[in-house]
C-alpha cells in the first residue's frame, strides 16, 4: 500500500514537473520568437546581411554569461551558432514586414494575418509595437514595409487616436479589413472551471462581454491588451483565473479555450485600415478628410455633390481638428464605382466644396466572415 501511495506522489510529481518543462519551452520559443524579430528589423537598417564582429560579440557575450549555468559555455555556443544561422537566413529572405500594435494573438495581428494570406498573398511576418505612433513611424522611415491600424468597431464607434495617428503622417490606406471580434475565455489546461473567479483582459474586451461575466459571477480585472492578458495568465500560471481575448491567443500561449464566442452581441465587428508609404492608383473605395466653412448648409452642399453623382458613403465620422477650437474634421468613406472613369474631376469638385481636403487612399475591402 505504501508503495502504491508512492508511486503515485511519484506520476503526480513526474506529470507536474512535466507541465513546467512544457511552459518553459513555449516561453522559450517566445522569446526566440521576438530575438528573431529584432534581428529582422535589424536587418532593414544594415547594407551586408553577416556581421561577423557582431557575431563574435554575441558569441562572447553567451559564452561569458552562461559559464556559470547548467547550459555552460560551449552548449551555449553551439546553440547560438544555429540561432545565428536561422537569424542571417531570415534576413536574407524577401519577407515583407507588417507592424500591429499589442502583442502576439492580438485581434490586429489576426486582421494583419488575414491581409498577407488573402489580399498579399506572399511571405510576410507580423511584428509587434507598442503604439500606433511606432508603426507609423516605421512605415515612413521604410523599416518595415505595412502597418495596420483598427479604425472602427462596430459597437463602439470610431477609434479616434488611430484615425489622428494617421492624419498626422504621410501614410496611404491601402486596404481594409474587416474582422469579426469573436471573443473566447481563455484558461489554463489544468483549470478546474469551477475555480475560476477573476477574468483578465482589455477594458473594451471585458465591456463587451458583460452580461456574459454578471451571468458567471465572475469578477473582471482590466489589463492593457487581450493578448497580454493571455500572457499573463499562461506565465504567472493562474488557476483560479480567466482571460478573454482570441483563439490565437490561445494557441501561442498554450491555452485552452473554454467558452467560444462570448460577446453579448453576436455580429462584433472590427475594421482594420492598412497603412503603407505608397498609394494605389485604383480602389472600390477611396478615404478623403476636410474641414468645412462654418456657415449653414457647408456639410449639405457637400453630400449633395455626392448624391449628385450617385456616390455612395460607407462612412462619414467627424472629429475636432486638434489645431483649433470648435473647428471639426471630417472623415469621409466612399464607393469609388460610380466615378472611377473620371476619378480626379470628382475629387478636384470635392476639394471645391471643402477645405484642406487630403487623399487619405484608395483601397479594396476584405470582409472576413470567420
Ligand atoms: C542580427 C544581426 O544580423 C546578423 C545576425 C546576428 C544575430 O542574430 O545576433 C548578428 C550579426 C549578423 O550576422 C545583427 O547585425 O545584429
Amino acid at each position: 500500500m505504501a508503495l502504491e501511495n508512492g508511486m503515485d506522489e511519484r506520476t503526480t510529481e513526474l506529470a507536474r514537473l512535466r507541465e513546467i518543462i512544457d511552459t518553459l519551452d513555449t516561453k522559450i520559443l517566445l522569446l526566440l520568437n521576438e530575438r528573431f524579430e529584432i534581428a529582422l528589423r535589424i536587418g532593414r537598417l544594415k547594407g551586408s546581411i553577416v556581421d561577423p564582429v557582431r557575431e563574435d560579440e554575441v558569441l562572447s557575450h553567451v559564452r561569458s554569461v552562461s559559464n556559470e549555468l547548467l547550459v555552460g559555455s560551449k552548449f551555449a555556443e553551439r546553440m547560438y551558432a544555429s540561432v545565428l544561422q536561422r537569424s542571417r537566413e531570415l534576413q536574407s529572405g524577401s519577407a515583407k514586414l507588417i507592424g500591429f500594435q499589442g502583442e502576439h494573438g492580438a485581434y490586429s495581428e489576426i486582421a494583419a494575418l488575414k491581409f498577407i494570406a488573402e489580399v498579399l498573398r506572399e511571405r510576410a511576418v507580423t511584428l509587434p509595437f507598442r503604439t500606433f505612433e511606432d508603426i507609423i513611424d516605421n512605415v515612413e522611415r521604410g523599416l518595415i514595409d505595412y502597418g495596420i491600424l483598427p479604425v472602427q468597431n462596430s459597437l463602439e464607434g470610431p477609434i479616434p487616436s488611430a484615425t489622428y495617428a494617421l492624419l498626422e503622417s504621410d501614410l496611404y490606406v491601402v486596404c481594409e479589413i474587416v474582422l469579426p471580434i469573436r471573443h473566447c475565455l481563455l484558461t489554463l489546461p489544468e483549470t478546474d472551471p469551477r475555480n475560476i473567479r477573476f477574468v483578465y483582459s482589455h477594458p473594451q474586451a471585458l465591456a463587451q462581454c458583460r452580461n456574459f461575466l454578471k451571468r458567471l459571477s465572475l469578477e473582471s480585472v482590466e489589463y492593457y491588451d487581450t493578448a497580454g492578458a493571455a500572457r499573463k495568465l499562461a506565465s504567472e500560471r493562474m488557476s483560479n483565473a480567466a482571460a478573454i481575448g482570441s483563439e490565437l491567443a490561445a494557441k501561442i500561449y498554450g491555452l485552452e479555450v473554454l467558452k467560444e464566442s462570448i460577446q453579448d452581441y453576436p455580429h462584433n465587428r472590427t475594421s482594420f485600415w492598412i497603412l503603407s508609404k505608397e498609394t494605389r492608383a485604383t480602389g472600390s473605395k477611396c478615404a478623403v478628410t476636410f474641414l468645412l466653412e462654418d456657415r449653414p448648409g457647408a456639410l449639405l452642399g457637400v453630400l449633395e455633390y455626392f448624391k449628385s453623382r450617385e456616390v455612395n458613403l460607407t462612412r462619414i465620422v467627424s472629429l475636432p481638428s486638434r489645431s483649433e477650437p470648435h473647428v471639426y474634421r471630417f472623415f469621409v468613406d466612399f464607393e469609388t464605382e460610380r466615378v472611377l472613369d473620371s476619378f480626379d474631376v470628382f475629387v478636384a469638385g470635392l476639394k471645391a466644396k471643402t477645405m484642406e481636403l487630403r487623399m487619405l487612399g484608395l483601397y479594396d475591402s476584405l470582409v472576413v466572415e470567420r
